[in-house]
């Protein structure tokens, strides 16, 4: 998958090699020389409403370049956020100099005369108010005071609209320098482990297709798969969801090779077979349309499966039942297509075992892959698609249905995220987290990448959270009522990103691990702790002075890195998790390579971490992880409600900064043929 492995198997550049050159052409532009830029646009996470909506998709996946600010009006920053000169040659510059992102902003011919107008606007409201003032109307004063208060309110929150639109930024990732920097000619890669969160809460509001396809366009993005470990959290606790997890993971054996082969686009197959037409990419024209056809096939099989699995499990737990001669009343269970009782919720509720109210649940669908290539068979008669020259490793797919017992407040979505958090780092720890809906998928498979260069530029290490912005797809396609948020997802965010950056809206956001464990950044920048980019728009001196080094050069010596803000007890009970922190913080973000091996022992300390009385006294949902609350005042533009307290950059005033991606999102499942642990606990 990594353009480094194929070079090694001395495959030709016609193949996979050419696919990734268009998949990072297509998404490029004349600048400089960069392979990729201006693609602001083309981040995003999907949405659509329901399994019948997806065919949008197609819609989404070319929406890639739209977002793309390649026109005009933006030109770059003198010094980019890499610190090298964005004019610069890329060819002159050092390989590991190169930068992997570069920042532009609007040409200050729009941009002054813009915030000239803001400030006439300004002068022209201030002389407003104060004729208003001055000329107090005695017939009616309760009007005339209730007038100045809402006029007072209105211009409050115009200039606050202002602010970010003062300096709007656009960031360009260039995937190719993040190529050549990170990925190896062995095929290998350094880039840093990713652990991508996927919540659901209920397999019939929230069609299970749905999160099927999201969890295979996970699986099939462009990313080292050693290092990409995928968790899907059942709220539900439903064997349903797990068993067509399960199918996701083996119908992904087929549909992740088949989209490296011919670089496909967008990898969640609801959306890619809806497409009207499939683009060509691959080597040969007539190997390709024999391979979709058969992998059409195996979708439509693979759904078929899906929508029948709810019957199979009521049939398989009856015939259990009856044979084990249950006794009138009592609580008929829901058995595992292995014999073995569910532990979460049952078909017919009973005590222990319904919503709300089970134990927790961690399988793993899908074990960690090898470390090296492992090139798939050549075509046979039964396996047809030639995967010899492709890479048919599955990333790491994790299932994980936290405990839920009745009296606890489990705080939705942000409870979720939370244990997941705890969870994965026993698992994986990897470095960064993406989070996503259930109803969301990746529909740029370089996504990934693209949201990862702008957390390893040189001065990256005080970004908190790159947000994706979100695309969607079964509302109103000529977008009457507003309904794709455009102006706050392409607009407002991107503006903030010119301030102290975009805030997070509560899905499609990647986290640095640390920040969301209360973590302050390792460095302070000279800009003030409220608005350090400020510096971006005021002066050229942002990172002249490195302010407060938070890990000392005797520390890293020892090997002893980070720095702890909160009391060890804040975190929780486990000893296992607690360790897992200092190599979270360690400075450097490869530092936690994803080396899992799920044995039973670490899988019982991930069921640990998610037991329902875990955060009982403990900073979670306070000062560490993410909270459920009303929508905050002070974020009134974001349509979430999961506030992320750990990450402090979105709630209160530090000086981590965060950072609007322009890509990626997809939707899908997989199922694991080669699902290798079994129960968590028994
Ligand atoms: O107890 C719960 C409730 C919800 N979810 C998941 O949370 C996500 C969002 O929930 P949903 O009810 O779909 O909220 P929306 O209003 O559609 O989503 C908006 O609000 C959410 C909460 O802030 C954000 O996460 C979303 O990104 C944002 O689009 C979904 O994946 C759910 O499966 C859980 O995991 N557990
Ligand atoms: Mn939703």
């Amino acid at each position: 998958m990594a353009p480094g492995g194929r070079r090694s198997n001395g495959e030709t550049p016609t193949g996979q090699q050419q696919q990734q050159q268009q998949a990072d052409g297509r998404r490029g532009c004349a600048c400089g020389g960069f392979p990729v830029c201006a693609c602001a646009g083309a981040a995003a996470v999907a949405s659509a409403a329901s399994s019948a909506d997806m065919d949008r998709v197609a819609v989404a996946a070319t929406e890639g370049q739209i977002g793309a600010v390649n026109d005009e009006s933006w030109v770059a920053v003198d010094l980019s956020d890499d610190g090298l000169s964005s004019a610069a040659d890329p060819g002159a510059v050092a390989l590991e100099e190169r930068p992997v992102f570069r920042t532009e902003k609007i040409k200050g011919v729009l941009l002054h005369p813009y915030r000239v107008l803001i400030f006439v606007r300004l002068i022209a409201f201030t002389l407003f108010v104060i004729w208003r003032i001055s000329h107090r109307n005695p017939d009616a004063l309760w009007l005339w005071v209730t007038s100045i208060a809402g006029e007072f309110w209105f211009g409050f929150s115009w200039l606050l609209d202002q602010l970010p639109k003062l300096n709007p930024i656009n960031r360009v990732p260039d995937l190719g320098a993040l190529r050549q920097r990170f990925d190896r000619a062995d095929g290998t890669s350094r880039l840093p482990g990713l652990d991508i969160f996927v919540t659901t809460a209920d397999p019939f509001k929230e069609p299970i297709l749905s999160t099927a396809n999201s969890i295979l366009s996970i699986l099939a993005a462009d990313y080292p798969v050693e290092r990409n470990t995928c968790y899907l959290s059942d709220d539900s606790g439903m064997l349903l969801t797990y068993e067509a997890m399960a199918e996701a993971a083996k119908f992904a054996t087929v549909w992740v090779p088949f989209c490296r082969k011919h670089g496909i686009e967008p990898r969640g197959p609801e959306s890619y077979f809806e497409l009207k037409s499939h683009p060509y990419m691959g080597r040969s024209q007539e190997d390709f349309v024999n391979d979709r056809r058969r992998v059409r096939r195996d979708y439509d099989e693979f759904k078929a499966r899906i929508n029948g699995l709810e019957n199979d499990i009521r049939q398989r737990s009856d015939a259990y039942n009856a044979a084990r001669g249950l006794k009138d009343g009592e609580p008929r269970a829901t058995w595992m297509a292995d014999g073995t009782q569910w532990e979460g919720t049952w078909v017919e509720p009973s005590e222990n075992h319904r919503k709300g109210d089970h134990a927790g649940i961690v399988l793993v669908l899908l074990n960690h892959p090898s470390h090296s290539r492992q090139l798939g068979p050549p075509a046979s008669a039964d396996n047809p698609l030639d995967l010899s020259m492709v890479d048919v490793r599955l990333p790491m797919l994790v299932y994980v249905s936290r405990e839920k017992r009745p009296g606890h407040n489990h705080q939705k979505k942000a409870g979720a995220m939370n244990a997941l958090t705890r969870c994965s780092a026993v698992l994986s720890n990897s470095p960064f987290i993406l989070n996503l809906d259930c109803d969301h998928y990746i529909n740029n498979s370089q996504a990934l990448r693209a949201g990862i260069c702008f957390m390893l530029g040189r001065d990256s290490d005080t970004v908190a959270f790159v947000q994706f912005p979100q695309r969607f797809e079964g509302v109103d396609p000529t977008d009457l009522y507003a309904n794709h948020n455009r102006i706050f997802f392409d607009g407002t965010l991107r503006a903030l990103d010119g301030m102290q950056g975009p805030i997070y809206v509560g899905t499609g956001c990647l986290f640095r691990r640390i920040t969301l464990y209360g973590f302050d950044p390792p460095r302070i920048n000279v800009g003030g702790p409220c608005f350090p980019s400020l510096g971006g728009m005021f002066a050229k001196t942002k990172y002249e002075k490195p302010g407060l080094e938070l890990t000392t050069k005797a520390a890293v010596a020892k090997g002893k890195h980070g720095f702890l803000p909160m009391p060890k007890k804040s975190y929780g009970k486990s000893d296992a998790f607690a360790d897992t922190i200092p190599m979270a913080s360690h400075p450097s973000p490869f530092a936690a390579a994803a080396a899992v091996v799920a044995e039973e022992a670490t899988i019982a300390e991930a069921v640990a971490v998610c037991a329902a009385a875990y955060e009982k006294k403990t900073g979670w949902g306070s000062d560490i992880g993410c909270s459920a609350g009303p929508r905050a005042p002070w974020r009134s533009s974001s349509p979430g409600t999961t506030r992320c307290s750990g990450a402090r950059s979105c709630t209160r005033c530090s000086a981590w900064r965060t950072s609007t991606s322009p890509r990626t999102r997809s939707r899908r499942s997989s199922s694991s043929s080669t699902p290798r642990c079994r129960r968590c606990r028994s």
